[in-house]
């Protein structure tokens, strides 16, 4: 009909679209304690049609999002651009200060993240930067926006979403 607005979304959520990794962030002043989450990934992507009726294949969507999540499993989540951590590199481990508190994670432990807090906040805007350069390999000029949610805690999810046009 003449005027109608269509809107098509497909969306990616459980099953292996999880992680499970250790972290502290830093806010008001203080360094948390060290703890774990077993973190959710949500994808969710709007856009036209493409090729045989699909916005985009969700096996494809998922194997992305699992890459992604595999990377982080298990893992200590480095904030690499925190201005109040002071992080030296040593020989085979990083060692994190923040004021008294000092920690030593072995490199192998660790993923180091292009981020300034490991919020699920940022880790959602840091698994869109990946996922969108793995979309990228495909014509995904009819997709319209990508949105990554990152769940903390059943209670808990921040979103990312950002207009691909
Ligand atoms: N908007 C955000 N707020 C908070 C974040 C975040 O990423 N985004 N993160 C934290 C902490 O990392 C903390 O790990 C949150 O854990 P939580 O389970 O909520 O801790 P609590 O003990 O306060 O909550 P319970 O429900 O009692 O377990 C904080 N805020």
């Amino acid at each position: 009909m003449a005027g109608e607005q269509i809107r098509r979304k497909v969306k990616v959520e459980g099953g292996t679209l999880k992680f499970s990794s250790a972290h502290f962030i830093t806010y008001g002043g203080k360094c948390e304690r060290l703890h774990g989450h077993n973190y959710g990934v949500l994808v969710e992507i709007e856009g036209e049609l493409g090729q045989d009726g699909l916005v985009f294949d969700f096996t494809l969507l998922k194997r992305y999002a699992r890459e992604i999540c595999q990377k982080l499993d298990h893992h200590f989540l480095l904030p690499m651009r925190n201005p109040q951590l002071e992080l030296i590199a040593l020989s085979d481990q990083w060692e994190i200060r923040f004021g008294e508190k000092r920690y030593l994670f072995p490199y192998t432990d660790v993923v180091e993240l292009p981020i300034e807090n490991s919020t699920a906040e940022l880790l959602a805007e840091y698994i869109h930067g990946e996922l969108l350069q793995l979309l990228a390999q495909h014509d995904i000029s009819h997709l319209i926006s990508l949105m990554v949610g990152v769940e903390e805690a059943p209670t808990q999810m921040a979103y990312y979403q950002k207009e691909l046009r």
